[in-house]
């Protein structure tokens, strides 16, 4: 039988206030080996508070932090991570090379610098003052000093804002690398595509509580809407007073529903124009689950 796997991090009934501001008001999260968890939520959730009592760099009021089972201050803990916050102050001239002499010489088991140079896309910049550099390779340059230790644990805070396309699929695609690795990861972001496309798991935050947390199928599930896209010329009013149609309009020239009934639906809409052409039906995605989700607790707040 599989023993379960020790957290490599963990927050129970993490609770942290800013004077009379109520951070985080109960938060639990579990982190497992090798697996990519995302944070999500609106501004002001508590996603970065929660990452600084996992980093030692805040102390809860009450419940605990754990990093590999140990207090998160511990050095034994610390030398098993990498970070990359929303903010990093670097010194401007030195340059990217020997940032990451001296970020890695910090680790026992340390990448070459080559290896963490590729998979960050910055071969090319190793020679750079790293105040000289653009925010996007900037940023970059951040992601290797992350993971040039060779961390069992990243803490990945909105990395790719700045980033071009191309640079985010770069990114994307080495913290795929780094799971298949082993390593496991905690990625905040407000782009739900990042997540959808990268977490196994995805835990959302919102004024201080998790409202929700699984897989992107399962927090995808909790919205039972599918979207419908046609070419047609019914009326888009009549049509949202169907049966489990949720709304129904106009948009370019197509007609969109959102229902909970998609082939009945579509059944309807067959029968009823002959002629519909285009016809598209799609899932709600981790978008429509994460407002739905967030909308429901801020009408439960307002009632
Ligand atoms: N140093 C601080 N002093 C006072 N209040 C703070 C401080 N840091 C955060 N807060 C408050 O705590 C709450 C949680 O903030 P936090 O930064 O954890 O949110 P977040 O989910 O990371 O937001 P964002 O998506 O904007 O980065 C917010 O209401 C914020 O205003």
């Amino acid at each position: 039988m599989n023993e379960p796997l020790q957290p490599v991090a963990r927050l129970a009934g993490a609770v942290k206030r800013y004077g009379a501001q109520l951070a985080l008001d109960g938060v639990d999260l579990v982190l497992r080996r090798g697996e990519l968890l995302a944070l999500l939520g609106p501004n002001g959730a508590g996603k970065s508070t929660s990452i600084g009592l996992l980093l030692g760099l805040l102390r809860p009021d009450a419940g605990r932090a754990e990093l590999f089972g140990l207090d998160p201050q511990r050095i034994e803990a610390r030398r098993r991570i990498g970070v990359m916050l929303q903010t990093a102050m670097l010194p401007p001239t030195l340059r990217v090379g020997e940032l990451l002499r001296l970020t890695a010489s910090y680790y026992p088991d340390p990448r070459p610098l080559a290896e963490s140079a590729a998979l960050a896309g910055i071969g090319d910049l190793l020679k750079r003052p790293y105040g000289r550099l653009s925010g996007g390779q900037q940023r970059r340059v951040q992601f290797a000093l992350a993971l040039c230790g060779r961390p069992e644990l990243l803490f990945l805070d909105e990395p790719t804002v700045g980033m071009d396309i191309d640079a985010r699929r770069r990114l994307w695609a080495a913290m795929r690398a780094l799971v298949d690795e082993g390593c496991s990861v905690v990625l905040t972001t407000h782009y739900l595509e990042e997540a959808e496309a990268l977490a196994q798991r995805v835990a959302v935050l919102d004024k201080g509580r998790v409202l929700s947390e699984g897989s992107v199928d399962e927090l995808r599930a909790k919205v039972a809407l599918s979207r419908i896209r046609c070419l047609s010329d019914l009326d888009a009013e009549a049509v949202a007073r169907w049966p489990q149609v949720a709304s129904a309009s106009r948009a370019g020239g197509r007609l969109q529903i959102a229902t909970s009934a998609a082939e009945r639906v579509v059944r309807r809409l067959l029968d009823a124009d002959p002629e519909l052409r285009e016809l598209e039906v799609q899932r709600a995605g981790l978008a429509e689950a994460f407002t739905e989700l967030t909308r429901e607790t801020a009408e439960q707040e307002a009632a």
